[in-house]
């Protein structure tokens, strides 16, 4: 087996590892998908992006893997650094990059920083998806001091909580006992909010598949949605996350729109005994 090379990047401190699967298709197992987020023995990262052609007509596609091993259907921040690489390469700041949910919109602003329209988001109970049918703006479920969610999907599932003290929150004790609640058959990604003032909140995430990370963009995103869901909220807000800013807009025609900065950590190459660790 020979070595495969990859790039490390991450938006606000949640990271990925890049693989360039466009030439040469990249299948990895759940086990080594493992082997290589480890911190220690492997690279380390939230997710593992795999780019691949485009099926339908799109400069890419992306493939999104959770450092447990798991695919899902988006994330944000993966987005926005795939878009900047992709752009700095095909020297065009737009771009239409195909996942597994659809295709996203993106564009490298005269800033460098890169915004990713996430399309639209879905809100019925079985959208999200939830066990059995009821309004997904007050779902009764949770651990204390989380008790009431919600719960919004942009591409993956979000359980949104709304708290008087984000910091407070106790996330890696809690966060696993709701993402695993029978009420969410495919698990689901853990926001704390705490809102600040009608354009700006703080948000603290437990991450399906990862666990604490720094930053998650689509909770961002559903964090906004839920906060004007209840009148919290302008559609445009700045959302603090652990490692940073990112503004989030909910447009007057639904659409999901995601700015923030992106930065690339360094290039490597994975040795046979990491990727064939499993
Ligand atoms: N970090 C992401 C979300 C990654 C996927 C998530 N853990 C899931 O399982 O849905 C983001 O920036 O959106």
């Amino acid at each position: 087996m020979q070595t495969l090379p990859f790039i490390k990047m991450h938006g606000l401190g949640n990271d990925f590892v890049v693989l360039d699967g466009r030439a040469a298709p990249i299948a990895l197992s759940e086990a080594q998908i493992r082997a290589i987020a480890d911190r220690r023995t492997g690279v380390g990262f939230d997710q593992m992006i795999v780019i691949e052609p485009p099926k339908n007509g799109a400069d890419a596609f992306m493939r999104i893997l959770n450092a447990d091993g798991g695919e899902v259907e988006a994330c944000g921040n993966a987005t926005r650094c795939v878009a900047s690489w992709l752009s700095a390469e095909a020297h065009k700041p737009a771009l239409s990059i195909e996942t597994v949910v659809g295709t996203l919109l993106t564009n490298v602003n005269a800033d460098g920083t890169v915004t990713v329209d996430m399309g639209e988001a879905r809100l019925g109970w079985n959208e999200i998806p939830l066990a059995r049918e009821m309004d997904t703006l007050k779902v009764a479920a949770g651990v204390a001091p989380l008790l009431e969610a919600t719960c919004v999907n942009v591409g993956n599932p979000h359980a949104v909580y709304f708290v008087d003290d984000a910091e407070a929150i106790p996330m890696a004790e809690i966060g696993p006992r709701i993402e695993h609640d029978p009420l969410f058959p495919q698990r689901i990604n853990v926001e704390a909010v705490q809102i600040l003032s009608p354009t700006k909140m703080r948000m603290r995430v437990w991450e399906r598949g990862v666990g604490i990370t720094r930053a998650c963009g689509t909770g961002a995103c559903a964090s906004l949605i839920a906060a004007v869901r209840r009148g919290l909220s302008e559609r445009k807000a700045d959302v603090i996350l652990d490692g940073g800013t990112l503004t989030i807009e909910w447009t007057e025609a639904g659409r999901v729109l995601m700015t923030g900065p992106v930065a690339i950590s360094y290039r490597g190459e994975l040795e046979p005994a990491v990727i064939g660790a499993a």
